[in-house]
């Protein structure tokens, strides 16, 4: 089974409500390829979320930024996995991924090395120490997308070479066939992330193992929508 393609645009803690209503409008007009080719998801800030919720276009969904690590109660300012659900919030994006995985939402969980870890030659073991971490978590692996998000390339401008993706994805999927099963590594998702952009994108996205991105910076601009195009190089692979 092909994996579908996957955009999650990371808007972090970026926006008034008047740009928000921008950024969505220019999601709204795009002429994307379809929901058979392409999933895009976009994580605005919390007090965004209703909001974008209500206008965005239907085949396009939300996530939330973060959670609660625990039930609802007195705790001043959080917000609990199980307030997401209720609001049919689909799709969660940060690092309590155990407990919003627990309360059923879909996860986009981050793993990535540092420029030291890279530079030391222990990208691998960082990678799949991470991704143990989420995989002992996981009962529902439909649920989850892998970003490899290197830090070092993450708002820096400093994108990781074509090469450099597909090496790691494609380590990062066999430690998922050996460790977990071979039908989830043929079938989970595996995101670059780190200073995607309109120009890298095609290139990135060629590549046999990445499925997709979770794109910073670029997501609040324009270009967003050429990198959810860039879905069609699969169709060419
Ligand atoms: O962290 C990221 C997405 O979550 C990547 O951010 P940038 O695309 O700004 O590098």
């Amino acid at each position: 089974m092909a994996r579908k393609f996957f955009v999650g645009g990371n808007w972090k803690c970026n926006g008034t409500a008047e740009e928000v209503k921008k950024i969505v409008n220019t999601l709204n007009e795009a002429q994307v390829p379809s929901q058979d080719v392409v999933e895009v998801v976009v994580s605005p800030p919390y007090v965004f979320l209703p909001l974008v919720k209500s206008i965005l276009r239907p085949d396009f969904h939300v996530a939330a930024q973060n959670c609660w690590v625990k039930k609802g109660g007195a705790f001043t300012g959080e917000v609990s996995a199980e307030m997401l659900v209720n609001l049919d919030i689909p799709w969660f994006v940060g690092d309590k991924v155990a407990y919003a995985l627990a309360q059923g939402l879909k996860v986009i969980a981050c793993v990535g090395e540092t420029l030291e870890q890279r530079e030391a030659g222990s990208t691998m073991d960082v990678v799949a120490a991470q991704t143990k971490a989420i995989a002992d978590r996981v009962s529902n692996w439909s649920n989850v997308v892998i970003a490899y998000e290197p830090v070092w390339a993450i708002g820096t401008g400093k994108v990781a070479s074509p090469a450099q993706a597909q090496e790691v994805h494609d380590e990062l999927r066999k430690w998922l066939a050996k460790n977990v099963s071979a039908d989830v590594a043929a079938t989970t998702r595996i995101i670059y992330g780190g200073s995607v952009n309109g120009g890298n994108c095609k290139e990135l996205g060629g590549q046999a193992d990445v499925d997709g991105f979770l794109v910073g910076g670029a997501s609040l601009k324009p270009e967003f929508i050429d990198i959810i195009k860039a879905a069609e190089v699969k169709k060419s692979a």
